[in-house]
């Protein structure tokens, strides 16, 4: 009986192609399993460069393009497209085995020879851009010697770009990591691990390395799981997970463990394959839980567990809860309920308690709040000998005895204000749970999973510490502190959370392209982003997999003129067949994404706030950047993009106030565009008008 496999890439464009294309590519290929070769109608290609192509008719217009195998019955499905080109397409392409990795590759022959015959004779002037490498140190990467020899006559990254549409990927991978600084044995780390020795690999045995390539094939094991991989192509974490980030999501630990990586590498992936692991190792109902600070999560993190696992018995064992919902019910013990202060009371009463004590209008409201924070409650501090001594990183400001005694009384008036009213923050409320956990004797959970671990503050790892039976697999973090939008430097150890030794940094975005991932990277700056463990964080070897278009960049005279052009760019990705539900638009602001769904709807577009969108609602999906986290979607604009816009104003301690809280708003500002940028898989688009913000890398 026929096997098949589908190229990876060949997924992400599935959901480009019509929905009736779509349907009729499914039903084809469901009955390939029971289809005999001949049934199946394949048919040889004329003049191909690889005998193994073959097309099968999908409609009368379009052919997929699969590759039969010399010997056994893997069969694998490169491509869907148009009939000539599908010929075309086929007729041109070769499949090879890498050298370094064992895998199968790609490489469209006929442009790599005539792009070899086009080359002048006579070598020029201009230094080779691969000259510090050498020839033995390219083939040990695996680049092979028609690569080799046409990247050696390559002297500027243009030509390596355009490239990009012919080699082989991981070829072209490796020679763009070199070129753009990388060591060999940086690059050499960033390869994925081969399923043998390179010695042992067979590159004439195509078929072998299929079985061996599942970062380039999906190996489908019957109809109902090829109806899943092309019905949510994007969900391909539920059954293929990269070796590295098996490892982390069915590992043992010691101790306390963390998975860090840029934007798309899987992290919430791995983390929501752990609690599967965690639950179905488990025999207690409730003994696992998944929690985090953003809070649109939970929901699609139920969502996607609903997806993992089938067993009930096994997700019943996971809680899944926003960590301050949890520090609540844990104070209400489920019964009752706690009054909480919004935002603006909670600033309002600091106002009162300034004037009450008269306190000098340099320490205003947001300063007190953030001392009251930054220091007292992220150092755990209950008295005014532990605060007059305590280091105050973070904070630009220094302050004398005098002072701080001040700031204290003003601190106490606060607290107790709030607990003579009977009226709590989620802070206080965080506080209070961490206590009854201390003092009581049970913890509730024996293992707790925490994503965007790099938003929680101290009191709520406190909390967390206190609420997981310490031990081998107790807590499990996934986080990404260049994503940091709302949380603070701080050091997990001082908190009584140690992973050294049991920390993994994944490196392939799965989600967007190389081009929005280096235009992306640029805008977080220069500075130094910390690792939540005392040292710096670094992105180095992050990649992407896929490539597109570099992100659309586009200033306009006045914000009329800006929605009228996300209108149009919007239209665009409609018309080449982006479902609405697959394009998000992100604004700084409540008040410009509301008028964008304003004027998306007014001009006929179904467009709907991300804060009242139903799952599955098929409409343009429009939030604030900070709503975004969590999220992608195929096509994203990011409106609003302008220099008195972003950052805001309001968001940003003022220089001569606080230097260093001044320096760590902006970064947080600049996190707050990443992160907005990278929910991106396909398309991004910039806009800004009037002047553009100065954190876009316009050059
Ligand atoms: N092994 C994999 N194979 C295919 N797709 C994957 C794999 N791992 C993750 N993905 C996909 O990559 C995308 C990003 O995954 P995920 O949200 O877990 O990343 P993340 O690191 O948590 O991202 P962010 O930090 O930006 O929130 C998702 O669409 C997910 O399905």
């Amino acid at each position: 009986m026929a096997r098949l496999g589908v190229y990876r890439e060949f997924l992400r464009d599935f959901v480009k192609l019509e929905k009736p294309v779509q349907d009729q590519v499914i039903e084809v290929f469901s009955k390939f399993e029971h289809a005999t070769y001949a049934g199946l109608h394949l048919e040889a290609v004329k003049n191909a460069r690889d005998d193994r192509m073959r097309t099968i008719r999908i409609t009368d217009f379009w052919r997929g393009v699969v590759l039969a195998p010399e010997r056994g019955d893997l069969y694998v499905l490169l491509n869907v497209l148009p009939h000539d080109k599908a010929y075309e397409w086929a007729s041109r392409r070769v499949v090879t085995v890498n050298a370094a990795t064992g895998a199968i590759e790609l490489r469209d022959l006929v442009a790599i020879e005539e792009h070899s015959r086009a080359l002048p004779s006579a070598p020029t002037a201009a230094r080779p851009l691969l000259a510090h490498v050498s020839d033995a140190d390219l083939r040990r990467l695996g680049i092979d010697e028609q690569v080799l020899a046409l990247a050696r006559t390559f002297t500027t990254e243009e030509q390596l770009d355009k490239a990009q549409a012919f080699f082989p990927k991981q070829q072209h991978d490796v020679l763009v990591g070199l070129a753009s600084g990388m060591t060999v044995d940086e690059v050499w780390a960033c390869l994925p691990a081969p399923a043998v020795q390179p010695e042992q690999i067979d590159r004439e045995d195509v078929a072998a390395a299929v079985e061996r390539s599942p970062e380039q094939v999906l190996l489908v094991s019957g109809p109902e799981e090829l109806m899943h991989a092309f019905a949510k192509p994007f969900a391909l974490w539920r059954v293929y997970l990269h070796p590295v980030q098996r490892d982390v999501a069915y590992g043992s630990f010691s101790g306390p463990a963390q998975v860090t990586g840029g934007p798309g590498t899987g992290k919430t992936v791995v983390a929501l394959h752990r609690a599967k692991h965690l639950a179905e190792r488990s025999d207690e109902e409730r003994s696992v839980l998944l929690t985090t600070y953003i809070r649109t999560l939970p929901a699609t993190m139920e969502e996607s567990l609903r997806q993992l696992i089938d067993d009930e018995a096994v997700l019943r064992r996971i809680e899944i809860r926003h960590i301050d919902g949890l520090a609540y019910r844990l104070v209400t013990g489920g019964k009752g309920s706690l009054a909480v202060l919004p935002e603006e009371d909670v600033t309002s009463r600091w106002k009162r308690v300034m004037r009450q004590l008269g306190l000098p209008s340099r320490f205003n409201e947001t300063f007190l709040a953030n001392e009251w924070r930054q220091v007292i409650l992220s150092q755990g501090i209950t008295s005014l000998e532990e605060y007059q001594r305590a280091p105050r990183p973070g904070r630009g400001r220094p302050l004398g005895a005098l002072q701080r005694a001040q700031i204290w009384e003003a601190v106490t008036a606060f607290t107790e204000g709030l607990r003579a009213d009977n009226v709590w923050t989620y802070e206080t409320i965080c506080l209070e749970a961490t206590r009854l956990l201390q003092a009581g004797e049970r913890k509730p959970y024996r293992h707790v999973i925490v994503d965007e671990a790099q938003d929680l503050s101290p009191w709520h790892w406190r909390l967390i510490r206190a609420a997981a039976i310490p031990g081998p697999d107790d807590l499990f973090l996934a986080g990404d502190t260049h994503q940091r939008i709302y949380g603070h430097r701080l050091s997990l150890r001082q908190l009584g959370i140690d992973v050294t030794g049991r920390s993994t940094r994944l490196k392939i975005s799965y989600r967007t392209t190389a081009e929005i991932l280096r235009w992306s990277l640029k805008l977080l700056g220069e500075g130094p982003i910390d690792d939540m463990n005392g040292g710096v964080e670094t992105l180095a070897g992050y990649r992407a997999e896929v490539h597109g278009e570099e992100p659309m960049l586009n200033g306009y005279p006045n914000q009329p003129a800006e929605l009228e052009a996300l209108v149009a760019t919007v239209r665009r990705w409609l018309d080449h067949g982006v479902m609405p539900g697959h394009i998000g638009v992100a604004a700084r602001s409540n008040i410009l994404a509301d008028q964008a769904v304003t004027k998306l709807k007014s001009c006929g577009i179904p467009a709907i706030s991300l804060a009242k969108r139903q799952p599955g609602e098929d409409a343009v999906s429009v939030g604030t950047m900070h709503r975004m986290k969590g999220m992608e979607f195929r096509c994203v604009a990011v409106i609003g993009v302008s220099d008195h816009l972003m950052p805001p104003q309001s968001a940003i301690t003022a220089e001569d106030e606080d230097p260093v809280a001044h320096q760590q708003d902006l970064q947080r500002e600049r996190c707050v565009l990443f992160v907005a940028c990278t929910r991106a898989r396909e398309e991004l688009a910039v806009s800004w008008h009037g002047s553009p913000s100065r954190f876009l890398p316009l050059d």
